[in-house]
């Protein structure tokens, strides 16, 4: 077990992450998750954060060209690189195939441009991470936007991201609306509001 903390998550032995890193990144320009912040590649930022607390990482890329890419990058990290099993259905499709290999019942999934994610954050989403009533954790601005990929989902949602892709329908935020959410406030998972930072545009860079 990694975690210092006791993690309500643990359905079982296995505490599992999902960084979603299989985007276009048109609004960039190039591979967000190879930009460099301070000195190292914005996948590296996210995953040093998350491995102290995880037993399983799976990093969730579009297809074998990236997967090269990425090999080179973390050849020496723990870590499971894997490519969509439904290609071009953007993050939901990256959910369904990082859900679809997780030994664990639930998994923290994230995306690769959330360079600034807190330890707070993450420890506060293993405290309340208990999904045996709800199916999704997930965080929500008081105007009630939701934060759908920086949730806590189990995977019996398989099945309904299945059906959602098979009418095209893509949104994480309609796949949060219709299985059992429980709406978690940000402010109540990061104060500093600052894990839910993303980094979408050159100019987002600067810090
Ligand atoms: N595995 C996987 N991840 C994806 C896919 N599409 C987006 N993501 C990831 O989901 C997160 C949010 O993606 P967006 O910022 O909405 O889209 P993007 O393609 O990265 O960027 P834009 O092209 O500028 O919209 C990022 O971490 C992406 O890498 C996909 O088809 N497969």
């Amino acid at each position: 077990m990694k975690a210092q903390i006791i993690p309500q998550c643990r359905g079982d032995n296995i505490l599992s992450a999902i960084i979603l890193c299989g985007g276009h990144s048109k609004r960039m320009g190039t591979d967000k998750g190879l930009i460099i912040l301070d000195g190292k590649p914005l996948i590296s930022c996210v995953l040093d954060k998350i491995k102290p607390y995880f037993d399983e990482i799976f990093i969730v890329l579009r297809d074998e060209e990236q997967k090269k890419e990425y090999l080179k990058l973390l050849k020496d990290e723990d870590v499971k690189v894997i490519t969509d099993i439904i290609k071009g259905k953007g993050p939901l499709g990256g959910l369904l195939t990082g859900l679809k290999s997780i030994k664990s019942e639930n998994a923290l999934v994230l995306p690769c441009d959330s360079p600034f994610i807190t330890r707070e954050f993450i420890e506060n989403c293993l405290k309340i991470g208990n999904l045996e009533e709800y199916d999704a954790i997930i965080p929500v601005w008081e105007d009630g936007r939701l934060e759908p990929l920086h949730g806590i989902y189990n995977r019996r949602v398989v099945e309904r991201i299945h059906r959602l892709l098979l009418k095209d329908e893509r949104r994480m935020s309609t796949l949060a609306k219709i299985i059992r959410s429980r709406l978690v406030h940000v402010e109540e998972l990061d104060p500093s509001l600052k894990s839910f930072r993303n980094v979408n545009r050159p100019e987002d860079l600067r810090i």
